[in-house]
């Protein structure tokens, strides 16, 4: 049976955007479940100003309590020198930068433009590479921008290919706000992947217009075997106005079974962690979580 790799994003991404703070033992708890469930990818936090994103103020608290056993993969996301810095120090041993295909989107999310995003990771993955420290890449608005809209697969492709030279392992192709089409993921993938091996490359949907799944599979069939999901659909980026909700994981997984892929997940153990988070933070489940409730 061939493998579909789930990366989950929740931990970071479902809750960089949450209105009230989110305790760190109530993060650490949703990890332990979600690695519980057979997720081997769980990126736990963001080594960004406290100042721009509070709910991840505890990234160093959080990182140095998590027990890095073999076999799991924390990635945390670092934007400059200074988060790598602080994330070595608390025990990281996987990082993302992020950019985007957007100037518009860059200058608000991280308060550069591209090429100097460009230029400031040059040096981050130059020293994580130094520590044999995988670096992941993203690209947000790769199938549309909040401030600039449509944006030109080309695009995507150059900035993904700028990340893999510099030393990205993997590039994670962000439809930051929701608003692609199955036909126009599939051509941006498949433009993208003239340029960066489709191996190489993961889909990181949004599903604020309902286009998600629909949007994966399309690119599923298209070669792409790396996806990004938050369990319970929790998220959003806080610089993406409207870019409410991640694809629920728990969707993703119920998915890609059907289609006959393996993910290592134990899907009831999945649905319940998305019942458990969404309780504690007052949030509706997702469709499947709740056809699969439990009879009163
Ligand atoms: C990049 C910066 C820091 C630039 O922010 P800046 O204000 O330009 O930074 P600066 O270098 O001028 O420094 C200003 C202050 O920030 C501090 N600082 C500087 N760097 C750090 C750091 N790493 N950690 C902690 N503190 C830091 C620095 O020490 C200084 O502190 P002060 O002297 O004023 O007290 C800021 O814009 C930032 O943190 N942005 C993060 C925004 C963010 O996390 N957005 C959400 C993630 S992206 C996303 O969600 C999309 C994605 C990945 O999920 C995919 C998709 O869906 O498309």
């Amino acid at each position: 049976m061939s493998r579909v790799r789930v990366v989950e994003v929740g931990p970071r991404d479902g809750l960089q955007n949450e209105p009230t703070a989110v305790a760190t033992a109530v993060k650490l708890e949703l990890i332990a479940r979600l690695a519980a469930a057979g997720l081997r990818w769980i990126e736990p936090t963001a080594f960004v100003s406290p100042r721009w994103v509070p709910q991840m103020a505890d990234h160093a608290e959080l990182l140095a309590a998590l027990e890095q056993t073999p076999g799991m993969h924390y990635p945390v996301l670092v934007p400059n020198l200074q988060g790598l810095e602080r994330a070595l120090e608390a025990g990281a041993r996987e990082i993302a930068v992020f950019t985007a295909a957007s100037e518009s989107f860059t200058r608000r999310n991280i308060n550069c433009g591209i090429d100097e995003s460009l230029a400031r990771f040059a040096p981050v993955i130059e020293r994580a590479g130094a520590r044999d420290i995988p670096v992941r890449g993203y690209v947000s608005c790769a199938l549309g921008c909040p401030y600039e809209g449509a944006i030109a697969p080309t695009a995507v492709a150059r900035v993904a290919e700028r990340l893999a030279a510099l030393g990205c392992a993997e590039i994670s192709l962000g439809d930051t706000i929701g608003t692609g089409t199955p036909g126009q993921a599939r051509a941006m993938v498949e433009t993208v992947a003239e340029r960066v091996p489709m191996a190489r490359l993961a889909a990181h949907f949004h599903d604020t217009y309902g286009q998600a799944l629909a949007n994966l599979h399309a690119v599923i069939e298209a070669g792409v075997r790396t996806v990004d999901a938050s369990v319970a659909g929790l998220g959003g980026c806080p610089y993406a106005r409207g870019a409410s909700g991640n694809v629920a994981t728990e969707e993703v997984v119920y998915m890609l079974h059907g289609l006959g892929f393996d993910t290592g997940v134990d899907l009831p153990a999945l649905v319940e962690t998305a019942r458990w988070i969404g309780e504690r933070l007052g949030r509706p489940p997702s469709r499947l979580a709740r056809a699969l409730a439990p009879a009163d």
